[in-house]
């Protein structure tokens, strides 16, 4: 193929000089993809391709119109490409061309989407030593540090922090959920880092140059920014700063424009916040469901904000609750204010719903793109900051909150100088186009009056023409019009053109009429488009004037902003805890965690919510929660989490009363069904998160195990589950809650003093159970496995068995339970592979309780008799079913496994 030249062979010059997937380049009036980027958007975005030749060859084009380009190149971003984006100019020449701007999902300005929309940087701190090629286990354990940068460009909000591991490091990240990570030189290559930023979020990884991650360049930059004072304050680690720098630069390489509405770098310090992994944060399902939705997650249904911003701050504090007492009890002394006072409530929510989101105005301003509706959003929002002021002085109980002390923290008197200067500016509905003028108010400034005034005089003198020539003249049928080619004419009927007076001079015939100019009609029109232009460039230039000073207050703007989104998210709150019977919890230090009649807080919304209550003290900081399926151990399990992380969200809670410890973490693990999307072992998963939590929490922690074990065969489950709870109760001592169909934990309680047992009521009558969702003390005191099998229409006879070799099992089945030293171990032997029991040979104690034992199994045994009897009086299939059913080691067979063999014996019986 030949050199493209012309148009294309631009475009493709352009193109090998950005690292872009796409390119749209301006001509004219439209944004044109030229080859194969014209391909890949009419494939995408369902463009129609034509064909450009250019030196004898055809190259695909697509294209779409100039003020159109917004919801593709959206479209395109959302989709993972980066676009870049040339515009045209004119020189003495011509037209050029000149890539303007690279668009990222981490840069995209025109997002529609309330949330957060973070980029992120991670650096690896050199000094600790690499950790490329870390091994599967590197969530715990390896030795490097990290600092990380967050800035979302939408809102100008721009944060550091710290990850002392990986594993902090992707909590982290989860914790702001990014769309684009700059990963720093070392993390780029370490595979098993970036394989897990790929699965954690779902954020497009972007390699940035690797220059702007050196330390003293990053710090140039840095202070550049937010110059030398915050950063000394806020004592950030060097590979955060390094983080930063690369992120101011990545912003302004892409041509974002935005820097200057990224006025203030904050530390996120995950020491204040609870720790809340990507995994805890999905089983809990803060903000999406297990299956994906955002209806029924917990964010949605205590969402009640009226504002996009607030709604956006709701959801941060689920993400990052908070460890300090003081903070969460202002925030509850505002839930309480407004909880109470629902008049005032009800108006505050009302004002709010004026409100637009003013630090992403603000970011729009800075970048240039507000047009002049949107500075009639700010002017509007700054309005109710005042009005929310007042609704709050005016109730005594909201005066005396700290809600006071919120809406009075943006200067008062900066917010009403910046909204006079708009109230005095723009017009009351200006257009949405910037160009066209009805901008600016009259009266605003007196030159751009004058040129409004002329342009109005001449218009006037425009309109008035047609009547004015019929009169002097006499004629009828004549009007005054104006069109591109023609310019301004007067357009006489072809009745009466003979009549025209001499200096009308003839300009076109028509089939009915003639078109004339005169001189002065002549002068008239030059006078307008002059008018025109000026009044349009005036205006603009006003405009833009007016939009830097509005650009020059973005910090104002957010912190207005910010202190609206923090009412709106109160009233949240407030009204949730109104509607719901919610109450105040009471924060407490000792980590004691006593909730009389909870609720779970989604659960509760769509069902009939029988409340439990919760007892976690010094001596039971480690409950065994037994039950049948589906009883509901998992949902009481999670209504102890949630509860505890909406006290640490200062949130108002669904239960009676409630006393909560303070946590410095909240670990679960539960069922794995994502990660079986993603084609990971099961087991191997829930032994690398259960490995996480035995690593990583501490005393302060609350720990939520659902069924660890499950995934194994049963003797590996029930040892891992059993050495679990010990090395939780004894080393890591947090409060924990474990739910387990292995019968044999139960016994746990009488071994650990801080282990007790809480089962899930059931109530079984006529063979049928009732689920009572109460949670009572002590263990479950009946197998419903089995009772589950009979309810579907398993035999009697293979139920009873069943029962018989359930019973033998577990009065065999005694394992030393290993102690923290307060109390006497029980000793016990039984031989597993064997299935004998065996005396142990260790202490006196043992000996006891192996000969009890052994005692018991005889007597089982003794009391099978009468089931070989009975096995024998059964037909052939049922007895090789039986057989069957004799055969199956229950303690090596997956509970799956296991299902499965009672489905095909269900069916042999069936068939007979
Ligand atoms: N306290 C309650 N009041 C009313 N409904 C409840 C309560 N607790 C649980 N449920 C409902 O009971 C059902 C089963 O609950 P859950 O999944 O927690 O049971 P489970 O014991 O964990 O089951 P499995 O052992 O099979 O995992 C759910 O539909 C849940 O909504």
């Amino acid at each position: 193929m030949t050199e493209a030249t012309g148009i294309v062979g631009e475009f493709l010059s352009l193109k090998e000089t950005t690292d872009a997937e796409v390119l749209a380049m301006q001509c004219g009036d439209f944004y044109e993809f030229f080859d194969e980027d014209a391909e890949l958007v009419a494939e995408e975005l369902d463009l129609k391709l034509s064909q450009k030749s250019s030196h004898g060859s055809s190259y695909p084009m697509a294209g779409v119109p100039l003020d159109d380009l917004t919801p593709y190149l959206k479209a395109l971003v959302e989709r993972g490409y980066r676009v870049a984006v040339a515009d045209q100019y004119e020189t003495d020449e011509g037209h050029a061309r000149e890539i303007v701007r690279v668009v990222t999902p981490g840069t995209l300005l025109e997002t529609t989407d309330a949330d957060a929309q973070y980029l992120a940087a991670v650096v690896e701190d050199g000094a600790a030593g690499g950790s490329a090629g870390a091994s599967p286990t590197a969530d715990v354990g390896d030795d490097a540090s990290y600092g990380l940068a967050f800035a979302d460009v939408t809102t100008g909000r721009f944060l550091v922090a710290s990850g002392e591991d990986s594993a902090e490091t992707l909590t982290e990240l989860y914790r702001f959920d990014p769309v684009e990570v700059l990963p720093g030189p070392a993390v780029r290559n370490d595979d098993e880092l970036v394989q897990r930023i790929r699965d954690r979020t779902d954020a497009t990884l972007t390699l940035h140059e690797a220059e702007s991650f050196a330390p003293k360049r990053a710090e140039h930059v840095v202070r550049e920014q937010f110059g030398r004072e915050p950063l000394e304050g806020l004592d950030v680690p060097r590979p955060a700063i390094s983080a930063a720098g690369s992120i101011l630069s990545y912003v302004e390489e892409t041509g974002a424009g935005v820097l200057a509405s990224m006025t203030r770098i904050t530390t996120h310090r995950s020491d204040d916040h609870v720790t809340l992994d990507g995994t805890t944060q999905r089983n809990l399902e803060l903000t999406e469901t297990m299956q994906g939705d955002r209806e029924g997650s917990l964010f949605a249904t205590i969402d009640h904000t009226e504002t996009s911003a607030g709604g956006r701050l709701l959801k941060e504090w689920l993400q990052r609750p908070r460890r300090s007492q003081s903070v969460l009890e202002e925030r509850q002394q505002s839930v309480a204010a407004l909880a109470s006072a629902a008049l005032a409530r009800d108006e505050l929510r009302e004002v709010l719903g004026a409100a637009y989101d003013l630090e992403r105005l603000a970011s729009k301003a800075t970048h240039g793109s507000a047009d002049a509706q949107d500075l009639v959003a700010v002017r509007e929002t700054l309005e109710v900051l005042p009005q929310i002021a007042d609704v709050i002085d005016s109730d005594a109980e909201l005066g005396e909150s700290p809600l006071s002390a919120i809406v009075d923290r943006p200067d008062r008197t900066a917010v009403a100088d910046l909204w006079e200067m708009l109230e005095e500016a723009i017009a009351e509905e200006p257009p949405s186009t910037v160009t066209q003028g009805g901008l600016l108010q009259r009266g605003y400034r007196e030159e751009l009056d004058e040129v409004i005034d002329r342009h109005e005089a001449v218009r006037r003198w425009l309109e008035n023409l047609a009547d004015r020539e019929k009169r002097e003249y006499g004629l009828s049928h004549v009007t005054v019009d104006r069109n591109k080619t023609d310019g301004y004419y007067i357009q006489v009927g072809r009745s009466v053109a003979d009549e025209v007076p001499d200096h009308y001079e003839q300009i076109k015939t028509l089939k009915n009429s003639k078109r004339f100019t005169t001189p002065e009609l002549e002068d008239k029109e030059r006078e307008i488009l002059r008018l025109e232009e000026r009044r349009g460039d005036l205006e603009y230039e006003l405009f833009e004037s007016l939009r830097e000073d509005v650009a020059a207050e973005a910090a104002l703007l957010q912190d207005v902003g910010r202190a609206l989104a923090t009412v709106d998210a109160l009233s949240s709150l407030a009204t949730h805890a109104a509607a719901n019977g919610w109450v105040r919890p009471e924060l407490r230090r000792d980590g004691d965690l006593e909730i009389d009649q909870g609720r779970h807080p989604v659960v509760e919304q769509t069902t009939e919510f029988v409340p439990n209550d919760v007892r976690m003290t010094d001596d039971r900081g480690f409950l065994v929660v037994t039950g049948p399926n589906m009883s509901g151990k998992s949902t009481y399990m999670r209504q102890v989490a949630c509860i505890v992380l909406l006290a640490q969200v200062g949130s108002f809670v669904p239960a009676r009363e409630a006393e909560i410890g303070l946590v410095d973490g909240i670990f679960t693990r539960v069922g794995a069904l994502d990660e079986l999307a993603q084609g990971r072992s099961t087991f191997m998963v829930e032994m690398s998160e259960l490995s996480n939590i035995l690593h990583t929490a501490t005393e302060e922690s609350l720990v939520i195990l659902d069924e660890v074990g499950r995934g194994t065969a049963t003797y590996d489950g029930i040892s891992i589950a059993w050495s679990a709870t010990e090395y939780l109760h004894n080393e890591v001592r947090a409060k924990t809650l474990f739910a387990t169909h292995y019968h044999e934990l139960t016994g746990l309680a009488e071994h650990l003093p801080r282990v007790a047992n809480v089962h899930i009521a059931a109530d079984e009558r006529d063979g049928d159970v009732t689920f009572l969702r109460t949670v009572r003390d002590g263990p479950t005191d009946r197998s419903y496995g089995i009772h589950v099998a009979d309810l579907a229409g398993v035999p009697g006879p293979v139920v009873d068995r069943a029962r018989d070799v359930l019973g033998r099992l577990r009065e065999e089945k005694a394992i030393e339970a290993k102690g923290d030293g307060s109390s006497e171990p029980v000793q016990a032997v039984f031989d597993l592979s064997s299935g004998t029991m065996e005396r142990s040979a260790t202490t006196d104690g043992g000996e006891a309780a192996s000969k009890s034992a052994t005692q018991a199994s005889l007597e089982t045994a003794a009391s099978s008799e009468t089931d070989a009897d009975r096995e024998a009086a059964l037909e052939p299939e049922k007895a090789d079913v039986l057989a069957d059913l004799e055969d199956v080691d229950v303690n090596e067979t997956s509970p799956i496994e296991l299902l499965t063999k009672v489905q095909e014996w269900q069916r042999r019986l069936e068939d007979e």
